[in-house]
Protein backbone atom coordinates (compact mmCIF):
# COMPACT_ATOMS: atom_id res chain seq x y z
CA UNK A 1 0.00 0.00 0.00
CA UNK A 2 2.65 2.27 1.14
CA UNK A 3 6.34 1.93 -0.07
CA UNK A 4 9.09 2.49 3.07
CA UNK A 5 11.78 1.72 1.58
CA UNK A 6 11.43 5.47 -0.13
CA UNK A 7 14.47 6.06 -1.01
CA UNK A 8 13.87 9.98 -2.81
CA UNK A 9 12.34 11.09 0.84
CA UNK A 10 15.21 9.41 2.46
CA UNK A 11 17.62 11.49 0.27
CA UNK A 12 14.99 14.53 0.71
CA UNK A 13 15.59 13.96 4.29
CA UNK A 14 19.19 13.82 4.44
CA UNK A 15 19.23 16.94 2.00
CA UNK A 16 16.89 19.15 4.47
CA UNK A 17 18.98 18.42 7.51
CA UNK A 18 21.93 19.94 5.53
CA UNK A 19 20.09 22.77 4.30
CA UNK A 20 18.78 23.41 8.15
CA UNK A 21 22.58 23.34 8.90
CA UNK A 22 23.69 25.76 6.39
CA UNK A 23 20.86 28.76 6.69
CA UNK A 24 20.11 27.89 10.60
CA UNK A 25 16.47 27.14 10.01
CA UNK A 26 14.30 24.27 9.56
CA UNK A 27 13.11 22.57 6.40
CA UNK A 28 9.96 21.04 5.14
CA UNK A 29 10.50 17.71 2.78
CA UNK A 30 7.06 17.25 1.36
CA UNK A 31 6.71 13.58 -0.50
CA UNK A 32 3.97 12.68 -2.34
CA UNK A 33 3.07 8.77 -3.30
CA UNK A 34 -0.18 7.31 -5.16
CA UNK A 35 -1.44 4.52 -2.83
CA UNK A 36 -4.63 2.07 -3.30
CA UNK A 37 -7.73 3.12 -3.05
CA UNK A 38 -8.62 4.02 0.35
CA UNK A 39 -11.99 5.17 1.87
CA UNK A 40 -11.07 8.45 3.78
CA UNK A 41 -13.24 8.54 6.59
CA UNK A 42 -11.36 5.16 7.59
CA UNK A 43 -8.07 6.75 7.15
CA UNK A 44 -9.41 9.96 9.14
CA UNK A 45 -10.88 7.14 12.15
CA UNK A 46 -7.30 5.25 12.08
CA UNK A 47 -5.71 8.39 13.33
CA UNK A 48 -8.20 8.69 16.11
CA UNK A 49 -6.20 7.43 19.31
CA UNK A 50 -2.59 8.59 18.37
CA UNK A 51 -3.40 11.82 16.20
CA UNK A 52 -6.49 12.95 18.54
CA UNK A 53 -6.95 16.76 18.11
CA UNK A 54 -4.87 17.10 15.43
CA UNK A 55 -7.04 15.45 12.56
CA UNK A 56 -8.96 17.08 9.85
CA UNK A 57 -11.60 16.18 7.02
CA UNK A 58 -13.21 17.92 4.05
CA UNK A 59 -15.16 17.12 1.05
CA UNK A 60 -16.19 18.98 -1.64
CA UNK A 61 -20.09 19.15 -2.83
CA UNK A 62 -18.78 17.38 -6.52
CA UNK A 63 -16.74 14.88 -4.50
CA UNK A 64 -13.75 16.40 -6.71
CA UNK A 65 -11.51 16.78 -3.58
CA UNK A 66 -11.67 15.03 -0.39
CA UNK A 67 -8.29 15.74 1.89
CA UNK A 68 -7.89 14.04 5.65
CA UNK A 69 -4.86 15.54 7.17
CA UNK A 70 -3.84 13.30 10.52
CA UNK A 71 -1.20 14.88 12.78
CA UNK A 72 0.69 18.09 12.83
CA UNK A 73 3.81 19.12 10.58
CA UNK A 74 3.69 22.58 11.32
CA UNK A 75 0.71 25.29 13.27
CA UNK A 76 0.00 28.41 11.67
CA UNK A 77 -1.72 30.02 13.76
CA UNK A 78 -2.23 34.01 15.58
CA UNK A 79 -4.59 35.91 17.58
CA UNK A 80 -3.15 38.87 15.72
CA UNK A 81 -6.57 40.77 14.39
CA UNK A 82 -4.78 43.26 12.11
CA UNK A 83 -3.82 42.12 8.42
CA UNK A 84 -4.74 38.58 9.54
CA UNK A 85 -5.08 37.08 5.97
CA UNK A 86 -1.77 38.69 5.08
CA UNK A 87 -0.24 37.02 8.24
CA UNK A 88 -1.02 34.20 7.68
CA UNK A 89 -0.11 34.05 3.82
CA UNK A 90 3.60 35.34 4.85
CA UNK A 91 3.91 32.43 7.55
CA UNK A 92 2.83 29.96 5.04
CA UNK A 93 4.93 31.17 2.47
CA UNK A 94 8.09 31.26 4.48
CA UNK A 95 7.55 27.80 5.63
CA UNK A 96 7.52 26.57 2.04
CA UNK A 97 10.39 28.96 0.55
CA UNK A 98 13.08 26.05 1.20
CA UNK A 99 11.21 23.31 1.72
CA UNK A 100 11.86 20.01 -0.64
CA UNK A 101 9.09 19.12 -2.46
CA UNK A 102 8.88 15.48 -3.78
CA UNK A 103 5.93 15.28 -6.02
CA UNK A 104 5.90 13.44 -9.42
CA UNK A 105 2.02 14.01 -9.56
CA UNK A 106 1.46 17.21 -10.19
CA UNK A 107 -2.26 17.40 -8.60
CA UNK A 108 -3.57 20.07 -6.96
CA UNK A 109 -4.00 19.54 -2.97
CA UNK A 110 -0.72 17.00 -2.99
CA UNK A 111 2.33 18.00 -1.46
CA UNK A 112 2.42 21.01 0.83
CA UNK A 113 -0.83 21.95 1.55
CA UNK A 114 -2.43 23.68 4.82
CA UNK A 115 -6.13 23.31 5.88
CA UNK A 116 -7.79 25.65 8.68
CA UNK A 117 -9.17 29.09 8.93
CA UNK A 118 -10.50 32.16 10.75
CA UNK A 119 -13.07 33.30 13.30
CA UNK A 120 -16.15 35.36 12.15
CA UNK A 121 -14.63 38.60 14.07
CA UNK A 122 -11.16 38.78 15.83
CA UNK A 123 -12.48 42.25 17.57
CA UNK A 124 -15.39 40.45 19.47
CA UNK A 125 -14.83 39.60 22.44
CA UNK A 126 -13.62 35.91 22.64
CA UNK A 127 -15.64 33.33 25.23
CA UNK A 128 -14.24 30.34 26.74
CA UNK A 129 -16.53 28.18 23.92
CA UNK A 130 -13.63 28.93 21.76
CA UNK A 131 -10.70 28.84 24.04
CA UNK A 132 -9.30 26.14 21.70
CA UNK A 133 -9.15 27.85 19.12
CA UNK A 134 -7.09 30.75 17.82
CA UNK A 135 -8.84 33.29 15.43
CA UNK A 136 -6.66 32.49 12.82
CA UNK A 137 -5.85 28.63 12.48
CA UNK A 138 -4.00 26.17 10.02
CA UNK A 139 -2.74 23.28 10.50
CA UNK A 140 -0.08 21.52 7.88
CA UNK A 141 -0.73 17.94 8.72
CA UNK A 142 2.22 14.94 9.46
CA UNK A 143 0.22 12.63 6.60
CA UNK A 144 -2.28 14.26 4.05
CA UNK A 145 -4.80 11.78 2.13
CA UNK A 146 -5.99 13.57 -1.09
CA UNK A 147 -8.67 12.02 -2.86
CA UNK A 148 -8.81 13.66 -6.34
CA UNK A 149 -11.17 12.58 -8.88
CA UNK A 150 -11.03 9.26 -7.66
CA UNK A 151 -7.76 9.12 -7.41
CA UNK A 152 -6.15 8.38 -3.67
CA UNK A 153 -2.37 10.11 -2.97
CA UNK A 154 -0.67 10.63 0.23
CA UNK A 155 1.68 13.41 1.04
CA UNK A 156 4.11 12.80 4.23
CA UNK A 157 5.25 16.27 5.59
CA UNK A 158 8.48 16.54 8.01
CA UNK A 159 10.27 18.84 9.25
CA UNK A 160 14.20 18.71 9.77
CA UNK A 161 15.93 20.46 12.20
CA UNK A 162 20.14 21.27 12.09
CA UNK A 163 19.55 18.99 15.04
CA UNK A 164 17.86 15.75 13.70
CA UNK A 165 19.43 13.04 12.61
CA UNK A 166 18.88 10.47 9.24
CA UNK A 167 17.14 8.23 11.98
CA UNK A 168 13.66 10.05 11.06
CA UNK A 169 13.00 8.56 7.99
CA UNK A 170 12.71 5.46 9.94
CA UNK A 171 10.31 6.33 12.43
CA UNK A 172 7.90 7.99 9.86
CA UNK A 173 8.11 4.17 8.06
CA UNK A 174 7.06 2.62 11.78
CA UNK A 175 4.33 5.74 12.20
CA UNK A 176 2.89 5.37 8.54
CA UNK A 177 2.60 1.58 8.69
CA UNK A 178 0.84 1.69 11.82
CA UNK A 179 -1.90 4.21 10.48
CA UNK A 180 -2.64 1.79 7.91
CA UNK A 181 -2.54 -1.22 9.49
CA UNK A 182 -5.65 0.47 11.85
CA UNK A 183 -7.67 1.24 8.70
CA UNK A 184 -10.66 -0.41 8.83
CA UNK A 185 -13.81 -0.93 6.93
CA UNK A 186 -15.98 2.26 7.78
CA UNK A 187 -18.28 0.80 10.56
CA UNK A 188 -19.57 3.43 12.84
CA UNK A 189 -21.77 2.90 15.97
CA UNK A 190 -23.39 5.00 18.10
CA UNK A 191 -22.21 5.36 21.41
CA UNK A 192 -23.62 8.45 23.07
CA UNK A 193 -27.26 9.56 23.20
CA UNK A 194 -28.76 13.28 23.86
CA UNK A 195 -29.90 13.89 26.97
CA UNK A 196 -30.84 17.81 27.14
CA UNK A 197 -31.20 20.30 24.36
CA UNK A 198 -30.78 23.85 25.29
CA UNK A 199 -32.10 26.98 22.91
CA UNK A 200 -29.83 29.68 24.06
CA UNK A 201 -31.49 32.65 24.96
CA UNK A 202 -34.31 32.36 22.65
CA UNK A 203 -36.44 35.27 23.55
CA UNK A 204 -33.52 37.80 23.73
CA UNK A 205 -32.27 36.64 20.52
CA UNK A 206 -35.97 37.50 18.93
CA UNK A 207 -35.74 41.15 20.71
CA UNK A 208 -32.13 41.62 19.03
CA UNK A 209 -34.08 40.94 15.74
CA UNK A 210 -36.55 42.93 15.90
CA UNK A 211 -34.45 45.91 17.80
CA UNK A 212 -32.42 45.19 14.41
CA UNK A 213 -35.35 45.92 12.02
CA UNK A 214 -36.86 48.62 13.54
CA UNK A 215 -33.05 50.24 13.21
CA UNK A 216 -33.38 48.90 9.83
CA UNK A 217 -36.16 51.17 8.54
CA UNK A 218 -34.50 54.28 9.65
CA UNK A 219 -30.60 53.94 9.23
CA UNK A 220 -28.11 53.54 6.59
CA UNK A 221 -27.43 50.24 7.41
CA UNK A 222 -29.37 47.55 5.18
CA UNK A 223 -29.07 44.23 6.07
CA UNK A 224 -27.09 42.11 9.02
CA UNK A 225 -27.29 38.59 10.01
CA UNK A 226 -28.00 37.68 13.30
CA UNK A 227 -26.77 34.02 14.54
CA UNK A 228 -27.91 31.82 18.12
CA UNK A 229 -26.82 29.10 19.29
CA UNK A 230 -28.26 25.54 20.35
CA UNK A 231 -26.44 23.18 23.00
CA UNK A 232 -26.51 19.49 23.09
CA UNK A 233 -25.81 17.17 25.72
CA UNK A 234 -24.99 13.96 25.25
CA UNK A 235 -24.34 10.77 27.76
CA UNK A 236 -21.25 10.14 26.41
CA UNK A 237 -18.53 11.57 24.14
CA UNK A 238 -19.19 12.33 20.78
CA UNK A 239 -18.12 10.40 18.01
CA UNK A 240 -16.38 12.90 15.36
CA UNK A 241 -16.34 9.79 12.64
CA UNK A 242 -19.93 9.29 13.22
CA UNK A 243 -21.54 12.75 12.72
CA UNK A 244 -18.88 13.09 9.80
CA UNK A 245 -20.27 10.04 8.41
CA UNK A 246 -23.62 11.05 8.66
CA UNK A 247 -23.11 14.68 7.18
CA UNK A 248 -21.67 12.53 4.11
CA UNK A 249 -24.41 10.25 3.89
CA UNK A 250 -27.32 13.50 4.26
CA UNK A 251 -25.73 16.83 3.14
CA UNK A 252 -24.57 15.73 -0.44
CA UNK A 253 -24.97 18.95 -1.86
CA UNK A 254 -22.25 20.49 0.87
CA UNK A 255 -18.76 20.87 1.64
CA UNK A 256 -18.31 18.53 4.90
CA UNK A 257 -15.53 19.31 7.30
CA UNK A 258 -14.25 18.98 10.36
CA UNK A 259 -11.44 20.51 11.94
CA UNK A 260 -9.75 19.51 15.25
CA UNK A 261 -7.95 21.60 18.05
CA UNK A 262 -6.83 20.81 21.56
CA UNK A 263 -9.37 18.01 22.10
CA UNK A 264 -12.27 20.63 20.58
CA UNK A 265 -13.87 19.75 16.63
CA UNK A 266 -15.26 22.32 14.56
CA UNK A 267 -17.58 20.27 12.37
CA UNK A 268 -20.20 20.94 9.81
CA UNK A 269 -21.87 20.78 6.10
CA UNK A 270 -22.14 23.91 4.29
CA UNK A 271 -23.80 24.76 0.97
CA UNK A 272 -22.11 27.91 0.83
CA UNK A 273 -18.56 28.28 -1.32
CA UNK A 274 -16.39 31.72 -0.38
CA UNK A 275 -13.97 31.34 -2.78
CA UNK A 276 -12.17 28.65 -4.90
CA UNK A 277 -9.14 29.12 -6.88
CA UNK A 278 -7.82 27.28 -9.47
CA UNK A 279 -4.99 28.69 -11.33
CA UNK A 280 -6.67 32.13 -12.72
CA UNK A 281 -10.14 30.82 -12.05
CA UNK A 282 -12.08 32.47 -9.63
CA UNK A 283 -15.58 30.49 -8.52
CA UNK A 284 -17.51 32.25 -5.66
CA UNK A 285 -20.88 32.07 -4.56
CA UNK A 286 -24.42 34.36 -3.59
CA UNK A 287 -26.44 32.20 -1.32
CA UNK A 288 -28.91 33.62 0.80
CA UNK A 289 -32.75 33.97 0.91
CA UNK A 290 -34.20 30.57 2.04
CA UNK A 291 -37.31 28.56 2.42
CA UNK A 292 -38.00 24.71 3.82
CA UNK A 293 -38.41 21.64 1.68
CA UNK A 294 -41.54 20.56 1.15
CA UNK A 295 -43.08 16.94 2.15
CA UNK A 296 -44.11 15.87 -1.52
CA UNK A 297 -42.89 17.25 -4.81
CA UNK A 298 -45.43 19.44 -5.58
CA UNK A 299 -45.55 21.15 -2.40
CA UNK A 300 -41.89 21.24 -2.61
CA UNK A 301 -41.97 22.81 -6.15
CA UNK A 302 -44.46 25.05 -4.72
CA UNK A 303 -42.18 26.32 -1.96
CA UNK A 304 -39.50 27.02 -4.41
CA UNK A 305 -41.47 28.71 -6.66
CA UNK A 306 -42.46 31.18 -3.79
CA UNK A 307 -39.07 31.54 -2.74
CA UNK A 308 -38.02 32.59 -6.30
CA UNK A 309 -40.59 35.52 -6.34
CA UNK A 310 -40.53 36.64 -2.90
CA UNK A 311 -39.58 39.90 -2.60
CA UNK A 312 -37.76 40.28 0.76
CA UNK A 313 -35.99 37.19 0.20
CA UNK A 314 -34.34 38.41 -3.21
CA UNK A 315 -34.03 41.38 -1.56
CA UNK A 316 -31.78 39.48 1.04
CA UNK A 317 -29.84 37.76 -1.85
CA UNK A 318 -29.59 40.74 -3.86
CA UNK A 319 -27.32 42.57 -1.41
CA UNK A 320 -24.93 39.34 -1.63
CA UNK A 321 -24.90 39.49 -5.38
CA UNK A 322 -23.72 43.18 -5.19
CA UNK A 323 -21.08 42.79 -2.82
CA UNK A 324 -19.75 39.73 -4.24
CA UNK A 325 -19.77 41.46 -7.71
CA UNK A 326 -18.27 44.63 -6.75
CA UNK A 327 -15.33 42.25 -4.73
CA UNK A 328 -15.10 39.96 -7.85
CA UNK A 329 -14.33 43.33 -10.16
CA UNK A 330 -11.40 44.14 -8.21
CA UNK A 331 -9.17 41.18 -8.64
CA UNK A 332 -10.99 39.77 -11.97
CA UNK A 333 -10.91 40.95 -15.69
CA UNK A 334 -14.41 38.97 -16.75
CA UNK A 335 -17.10 38.79 -13.91
CA UNK A 336 -19.96 35.97 -14.63
CA UNK A 337 -23.21 36.35 -12.90
CA UNK A 338 -26.53 35.31 -14.18
CA UNK A 339 -29.14 37.85 -13.91
CA UNK A 340 -31.92 35.92 -11.70
CA UNK A 341 -30.96 33.15 -9.10
CA UNK A 342 -31.96 30.04 -9.30
CA UNK A 343 -33.07 27.32 -6.26
CA UNK A 344 -30.06 24.91 -4.26
CA UNK A 345 -31.48 22.57 -2.69
CA UNK A 346 -29.95 20.50 0.50
CA UNK A 347 -31.84 18.33 2.38
CA UNK A 348 -33.60 20.19 4.83
CA UNK A 349 -33.99 23.56 3.11
CA UNK A 350 -33.70 25.67 -0.27
CA UNK A 351 -32.16 28.74 -0.59
CA UNK A 352 -31.81 31.05 -3.87
CA UNK A 353 -28.72 30.89 -5.24
CA UNK A 354 -26.14 32.75 -7.79
CA UNK A 355 -22.93 31.06 -8.88
CA UNK A 356 -20.07 33.46 -9.69
CA UNK A 357 -16.90 33.20 -11.64
CA UNK A 358 -13.98 35.24 -12.64
CA UNK A 359 -10.38 34.98 -13.83
CA UNK A 360 -7.82 36.60 -11.58
CA UNK A 361 -6.47 39.74 -13.41
CA UNK A 362 -3.22 40.40 -11.31
CA UNK A 363 -1.80 37.76 -8.90
CA UNK A 364 -4.55 38.05 -6.25
CA UNK A 365 -3.72 35.17 -4.34
CA UNK A 366 -6.63 32.92 -2.41
CA UNK A 367 -6.06 34.95 0.99
CA UNK A 368 -6.29 38.34 -0.93
CA UNK A 369 -9.67 37.11 -2.42
CA UNK A 370 -10.72 35.83 1.29
CA UNK A 371 -9.93 39.23 3.10
CA UNK A 372 -11.73 41.47 -0.21
CA UNK A 373 -14.99 38.97 0.75
CA UNK A 374 -15.16 37.85 3.68
CA UNK A 375 -18.00 38.20 5.64
CA UNK A 376 -20.21 38.45 2.60
CA UNK A 377 -23.59 39.97 3.34
CA UNK A 378 -24.80 36.16 3.36
CA UNK A 379 -23.29 36.00 7.01
CA UNK A 380 -22.36 39.73 8.17
CA UNK A 381 -24.37 42.59 6.40
CA UNK A 382 -24.13 45.45 4.03
CA UNK A 383 -22.48 48.23 4.50
CA UNK A 384 -19.93 45.53 5.40
CA UNK A 385 -18.34 47.20 8.19
CA UNK A 386 -21.64 48.87 10.01
CA UNK A 387 -22.90 45.17 9.52
CA UNK A 388 -19.13 43.38 10.96
CA UNK A 389 -20.00 46.37 14.20
CA UNK A 390 -23.71 46.13 14.65
CA UNK A 391 -23.27 42.18 14.94
CA UNK A 392 -20.08 42.74 17.40
CA UNK A 393 -22.41 45.37 19.23
CA UNK A 394 -25.93 43.07 20.01
CA UNK A 395 -25.18 39.23 18.89
CA UNK A 396 -25.07 37.37 22.08
CA UNK A 397 -23.46 34.26 20.78
CA UNK A 398 -19.53 34.09 20.13
CA UNK A 399 -19.65 33.17 16.44
CA UNK A 400 -16.01 31.82 16.91
CA UNK A 401 -15.44 29.91 13.30
CA UNK A 402 -19.30 29.95 12.67
CA UNK A 403 -20.16 31.38 9.36
CA UNK A 404 -16.26 32.22 8.96
CA UNK A 405 -13.91 30.89 5.92
CA UNK A 406 -12.70 27.27 6.36
CA UNK A 407 -10.30 25.61 3.91
CA UNK A 408 -7.00 24.73 1.95
CA UNK A 409 -4.36 26.15 -0.24
CA UNK A 410 -1.96 24.31 -1.74
CA UNK A 411 1.94 24.94 -2.25
CA UNK A 412 0.76 26.51 -5.80
CA UNK A 413 -2.38 29.06 -4.68
CA UNK A 414 -4.78 26.60 -5.72
CA UNK A 415 -7.83 26.14 -2.99
CA UNK A 416 -10.86 26.53 -1.95
CA UNK A 417 -13.09 28.02 0.94
CA UNK A 418 -16.25 27.60 2.29
CA UNK A 419 -17.93 29.45 4.61
CA UNK A 420 -18.79 27.73 7.74
CA UNK A 421 -22.37 27.64 8.45
CA UNK A 422 -24.53 24.63 9.09
CA UNK A 423 -21.84 24.35 12.23
CA UNK A 424 -21.31 22.94 15.34
CA UNK A 425 -18.54 22.75 17.94
CA UNK A 426 -18.23 19.46 19.70
CA UNK A 427 -16.49 19.72 23.07
CA UNK A 428 -17.17 16.12 24.61
CA UNK A 429 -20.08 15.31 25.21
CA UNK A 430 -21.81 18.61 24.48
CA UNK A 431 -22.11 20.12 21.25
CA UNK A 432 -22.80 23.28 20.67
CA UNK A 433 -25.03 24.15 17.18
CA UNK A 434 -24.98 27.58 15.12
CA UNK A 435 -27.82 29.17 12.68
CA UNK A 436 -27.89 32.58 11.73
CA UNK A 437 -29.99 34.60 9.17
CA UNK A 438 -30.33 37.69 6.84
CA UNK A 439 -32.37 40.70 8.50
CA UNK A 440 -33.68 42.70 6.31
CA UNK A 441 -36.28 46.11 6.91
CA UNK A 442 -39.19 43.84 5.87
CA UNK A 443 -38.02 40.72 8.41
CA UNK A 444 -40.50 39.05 10.65
CA UNK A 445 -39.13 37.90 14.19
CA UNK A 446 -41.14 34.63 14.31
CA UNK A 447 -40.16 33.85 10.14
CA UNK A 448 -36.13 34.41 11.26
CA UNK A 449 -36.61 32.36 14.36
CA UNK A 450 -38.25 29.33 12.56
CA UNK A 451 -35.75 29.79 9.59
CA UNK A 452 -32.91 29.49 11.97
CA UNK A 453 -34.55 25.96 13.75
CA UNK A 454 -34.47 24.63 10.01
CA UNK A 455 -31.01 25.90 9.64
CA UNK A 456 -29.66 23.92 13.11
CA UNK A 457 -31.25 19.90 11.39
CA UNK A 458 -28.21 19.39 9.20
CA UNK A 459 -26.30 18.81 12.28
CA UNK A 460 -28.45 17.95 14.75
CA UNK A 461 -29.86 15.11 12.19
CA UNK A 462 -26.03 14.40 12.09
CA UNK A 463 -25.47 14.10 16.11
CA UNK A 464 -29.04 11.82 15.77
CA UNK A 465 -31.12 14.44 17.58
CA UNK A 466 -34.65 15.46 16.56
CA UNK A 467 -35.34 17.26 13.74
CA UNK A 468 -38.82 18.15 14.02
C1 LIG B 1 -26.29 32.39 8.22
C2 LIG B 1 -26.73 31.24 7.74
O1 LIG B 1 -27.18 31.10 6.44
C3 LIG B 1 -26.91 32.09 5.45
C4 LIG B 1 -26.78 31.37 4.17
C5 LIG B 1 -27.86 31.07 3.38
C6 LIG B 1 -29.10 31.65 3.67
C7 LIG B 1 -29.23 32.61 4.64
C8 LIG B 1 -30.54 33.25 4.89
O2 LIG B 1 -31.49 33.05 4.12
O3 LIG B 1 -30.70 33.99 5.86
C9 LIG B 1 -28.06 33.09 5.42
O4 LIG B 1 -27.64 34.29 4.84
C10 LIG B 1 -26.76 30.00 8.54
O5 LIG B 1 -27.08 28.94 8.04
O6 LIG B 1 -26.41 30.06 9.75
MG1 LIG C 1 -32.91 34.29 5.27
Amino acid sequence: MVTIQDTELKEGILEAIGKAKKLSMPILVSEVQKIDNIDPLSFFAAGGERYFGERFFWKDPSDEIILVGLGISKQIQSDQASDRFFHVEKEWKRFISNGIIINDFKKQATGPTMFGGFSFDPLKKKTSLWSKFSQSLFHIPKYLLTKINGDVFLTTNVVCTQHDDPSIFDVLGIERQQIFSCVKPPSFSINSHLIDELEISPNSWKETVQKLINDLKVGSLKKAVLARELRLIFDENISIELVVNNLLKEQRESFIFALESNGDCFVGASPERLVKKQKNSLFSTCLAGSISRGQTVEEDTLLGNVLLSDEKNLMEHQYVVEMIKDAMEQVSIDVDIPDHPQLLKTRHIQHLYTPVRGTSSKDSSLLQLINLLHPTPALGGLPKQEAIEKIREVEELDRGFYASPIGWMDFEGNGEFAVAIRSGLIQGNEASLFAGCGIVEDSDVESEYFETQIKFRPMLSALGGRTK
